[in-house]
């Protein structure tokens, strides 16, 4: 279990994360979504223990996370960036690994060879950018982490090795309980994995869902009149967007589908429709509404 409680963080005096609380439980995958320097990597950095947090708390099954090797052990950060030690091979790094990590996998190692099919004794910074993160989750998954805390993960592999690496991160969920914490700023990504999402802002979680819930919340409602549009369509729902594409309305209407339904139903359209939203388009419109440049289109 993941608890932080109240957490801050300063730079510079400037506040990156701002009395951030946040609970995960074992065996979740988490999504965290956010603008560009929302505060992403500065929460990864305190929860994987390598930045201290200068308010609140960072726990992991109830440990302080802080430079605390014990916690540290069981968990896995794989930085925007990865990071090998230099001039090492790939066996020399696993090697050094099998010594750091007391849950190393030695078989696991080798059968991902099947997975990542990189010679061993190949020199890892020779290695191309993508090639490189496959190394970098060969090595991770091997140390069999409870946590893994991935940020901007699949930036460099390719469409096949994505796939193949989705399905051994949830492979690991399912068998082992592992919790994932991953930020990415490809929705995409995050909606085939994750089954909860936070998204930050300024440094302020401005959201935390379950990814189901979060979907149930938000709904694309095509509408349209014969004639004039009623008075009064727009009032007494909350309308993230709204656009006009020939006769037809596309609005973007916050809470449940009934009450949705309801409220137009009463002004008896000619063509009333409800689609489901992508993540992508949920975080558009979450970040429309909380002022992160967004547009309304229709006057
Ligand atoms: N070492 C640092 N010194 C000073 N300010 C920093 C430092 N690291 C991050 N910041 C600032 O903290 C804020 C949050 O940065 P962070 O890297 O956590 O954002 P992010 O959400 O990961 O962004 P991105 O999506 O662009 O990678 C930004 O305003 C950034 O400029």
């Amino acid at each position: 279990m993941i608890e932080i409680k109240q957490v801050s963080k300063l730079y510079e005096g400037k506040e990156a994360i701002r009395n951030v609380t946040l609970a995960i439980g074992k065996g979740t995958i988490f999504g965290l979504l956010g603008s560009n320097g929302a505060g992403k990597t500065t929460l990864l950095k305190m929860l994987s223990g390598n930045l201290i947090q200068d308010s609140g708390e960072v726990l992991i099954d109830r440990l302080h996370v802080f430079e605390n090797r014990e916690v540290k052990n069981r968990c896995f950060f794989l930085p925007d960036t990865p990071y090998f030690l230099a001039n090492y091979t790939i066996l020399q790094m696993a090697l050094f690994y099998s010594g750091v990590y007391r849950k190393w996998n030695e078989e696991r190692f080798y059968q991902l060879q099947e997975i990542f099919p990189i010679p061993l004794q190949y020199k890892i910074h020779k290695l191309s950018k993508g090639m490189q993160r496959q190394v970098a989750f060969w090595l991770a998954l091997a140390t069999m982490p409870e946590v893994l805390i991935l940020d901007e993960p699949f930036d460099g592999l390719d469409p096949v090795m994505r796939k193949n690496v989705r399905q051994l991160l949830v492979q690991d969920v399912a068998e082992r309980d592992m919790t994932i914490l991953i930020s990415s700023h490809n929705l995409r990504e995050i909606e085939d994995l994750a089954d909860h999402v936070g998204i930050l802002h300024n440094g302020k979680l401005v959201i935390q869902k379950d990814l189901a819930d979060l979907k149930a919340d938000v709904h694309k409602v095509q509408i349209a009149f014969k004639h004039k549009i009623p008075h009064g369509i727009y009032r007494g729902i909350q309308i993230l967007d709204k656009q006009r594409q020939g006769s037809v309305i596309v609005c973007i209407v916050k809470g449940k589908e009934p009450s949705i339904k309801a409220h137009f139903n009463q002004f008896q359209p000619d063509i009333f429709d409800m689609l489901p939203l992508t993540l992508e388009e949920i975080f558009i419109y979450e970040m429309g509404d909380i002022g992160y440049v967004i547009q309304n289109t229709l006057a």
